[in-house]
């Protein structure tokens, strides 16, 4: 069995109805969603704030490639835009592989084009407190999710990161 966490994250358009639609892409491999968070834009803070939310997924034949291709179909889907010279700038919907797992323990895998774990997520309030929701034993390279919250650079950030809707709001 393949587990893996996907983010979610948007910022314009539609927020909640692209980040529904992301879920209801993923409606025959989804295991859990988080709540919908609120968070303040990171890494480039001119631009709108996103709704962020992380769900996990479970796939027996799945491999990490795999995850990404299904990542990357549901941001073409949900009619990426975004500006190609703009790093961490704004976008209808941005979906990333944090971590990917089997019965065996977590994979990691270091290509151009994947990266796993995710290499920011270790830094990044906004994907570790929902991830911390639906699976409050992750850990990313060996580090458990509530020490990478800890770290002072990211609890800084951990205040800023609201719940605005609980269980269900994608079923919505
Ligand atoms: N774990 C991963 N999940 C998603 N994309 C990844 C991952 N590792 C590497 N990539 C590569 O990153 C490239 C850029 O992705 P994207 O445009 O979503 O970056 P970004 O959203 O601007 O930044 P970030 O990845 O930091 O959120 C993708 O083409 C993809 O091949
Ligand atoms: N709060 C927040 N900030 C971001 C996000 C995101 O999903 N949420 N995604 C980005 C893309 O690289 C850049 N900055």
């Amino acid at each position: 069995m393949s587990t893996a966490a996907l983010s979610l994250g948007a910022n314009l358009g539609d927020r909640e109805g692209q980040l529904r639609a992301a879920v209801a892409g993923l409606s025959d491999v989804l295991v859990a969603v988080s709540g919908l968070y609120e968070t303040p834009p990171w890494g480039d803070t001119e631009q709108p704030a996103y709704l962020n939310a992380v769900v996990l997924v479970a796939d027996p034949a799945a491999g990490p490639r795999d995850w990404l291709r299904r990542a990357q179909a549901l941001e073409s889907a949900g009619g990426r835009v975004r500006d190609p010279d703009r790093r961490f700038g704004p976008r209808t919907l941005d979906v990333d592989v944090i971590t990917v797992g089997t019965e065996d323990g977590p994979v990691t895998w270091d290509e151009e084009d994947l990266i796993v774990p995710h290499p920011r997520a270790a830094s990044r309030a906004f994907v570790l407190v929902p991830l911390r929701e639906v699976d409050p034993s992750a850990e990313l390279a060996g580090t458990p999710v509530a020490e990478l919250l800890a770290a002072p650079e990211v609890a800084a950030d951990v205040p800023g990161v609201r719940r605005v809707a609980g269980a269900g709001w994608w079923e919505r």
